[in-house]
């Protein structure tokens, strides 16, 4: 299970960090695709650009034209590489679409030729104001720089959304298969790992209350019940009452047949206790032979007509394979607001004894020891007249 569970972590670790991959390449994408369409606009731009700027150098002479001819025969080749070369840097890296590659490469159009060209002849203007090569520039740009840098823009910006809606398409398939993953996984490893956890904290519950032979409450268990109904019954001031029971000479029991047999008498009597209680009653094994009953809203009289059935019940009771006994029980009730669980267990065990030394076999109320008589004080002698 654990490495199942592993397992699935890792899945969705895995699916996780590729949709924030895909994400990122999105992102990276929408970037690169947003500067190469800024550099092919541009590109459409520079060719009336630099004819202008060459008409005005030619036909002025001013320095300033040349400058500005020069700065955008500067701008055209250097976005030209850019658009050539997949960017500047690797990390706007674009490659050319077949459809951009056959408008710089193919015969018919040959785009790349055609600027390289346009910008020679642009570099003669500016060095030696060459008529012919103006006459070049000016027909050139008009007629074929402008219309395929606008071809090539327009083809960039489609291929560089279609890739977009791709990429997006398989973010979209990673985030189903994610979350088709977790769903999968909750219903087939993190449900059944809950439930395993909570069967295991059932059963380790079970084993810090229950008695492991008997299956009853035990002690600490006990102690933490019978409180709470004490605190109860003094909140509501109801009656509470507790018994204490021994099964008698179960020494003699073990050493005649076995311990095993021992063991099943014990189980024999929380199977009785458990079907003759109410199921309000608190029943604990508190070690040994020795059993204990908490019994809300039932007084000592109510509790000793209890402990007397159980009694009886044991008395007749003849399971086959398991030896007969019999019980000696002790009863005791709240005997005042304050009582606590502690002082009825010892009053109950007192009561036992009483039980046990009256000869087994019997319930016995708790008695407090009588109070002896006060001792007379010595009368003065009368006075000898
Ligand atoms: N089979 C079995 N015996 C147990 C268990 N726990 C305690 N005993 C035995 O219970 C016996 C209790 O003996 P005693 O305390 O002398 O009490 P008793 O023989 O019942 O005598 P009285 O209580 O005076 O009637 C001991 O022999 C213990 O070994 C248990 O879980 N299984």
């Amino acid at each position: 299970m654990t490495s199942a569970y592993l397992l699935a972590l890792t899945l969705v670790a895995f699916l996780s960090v590729a949709a924030h991959l895909v994400l990122d390449s999105v992102i990276n994408e929408q970037l690169n695709s947003a500067n190469v369409l800024h550099v092919a606009g541009q590109q459409s731009m520079y060719p009336q650009r630099i004819t202008y700027s060459a008409m005005e150098y030619v036909e002025g002479g001013d320095p300033e034209a040349r400058e500005r001819l020069e700065d955008a025969i500067k701008s055209f080749r250097r976005n030209h590489t850019f658009l050539m070369t997949g960017g500047f840097n690797s990390d706007t890296f674009f490659e050319l679409s077949t459809s951009v590659r056959d408008v710089y490469y193919g015969t018919s159009q040959d785009f790349d030729r055609r600027t390289r060209q346009f910008i020679a002849a642009a570099e003669k203007v500016a060095s030696t104001k060459d008529p012919e090569a103006l006459l070049y520039l000016r027909t050139e740009a008009r007629k074929n720089m402008l219309n395929l840098a606008e071809t090539v823009a327009r083809d960039i910006a489609m291929e560089a959304n279609a890739r977009i809606e791709r990429l997006r398409a398989i973010q979209k398939c990673v985030v189903v298969i994610l979350l088709l993953t977790l769903a999968l996984e909750g219903v087939f490893i993190f449900r059944p790992l809950v439930r395993r956890i909570v069967l295991y904290a059932t059963r380790l519950y079970e084993h810090a209350t229950r008695d492991p032979l008997t299956g009853l409450l035990n002690r600490r268990a006990f102690f933490d019940f019978a409180t709470r109904v004490q605190s109860a019954s003094r909140r509501y001031n109801h009656a509470f009452s507790v018994i204490m029971l021994d099964i008698d000479h179960f020494k003699k029991i073990n050493d005649t047949f076995g311990h095993d047999k021992g063991d099943d008498a014990l189980r024999l009597l929380a199977r009785i206790l458990n079907e003759n209680l109410r199921e309000s009653d608190i029943v604990a094994r508190m070690g040994g032979e020795e059993f204990v009953i908490a019994l809300p809203n039932s007084d000592g009289r109510g509790a000793t007509i209890v402990a007397e059935s159980l009694r009886k019940r044991i008395e007749e009771t003849a399971e086959k394979d398991v030896p007969r006994f019999t019980i000696s029980v002790g009863v005791t009730e709240k005997i005042a607001v304050q009582d606590t669980v502690e002082r009825m267990l010892k009053r109950a065990d007192d009561a036992l004894y009483q039980a046990k030394r009256g000869g087994r076999n019997r319930v016995q109320m708790y008695e407090a020891a009588p109070v002896p008589p006060p001792t007379p004080v010595p009368s003065e002698p009368p006075a000898v007249t």
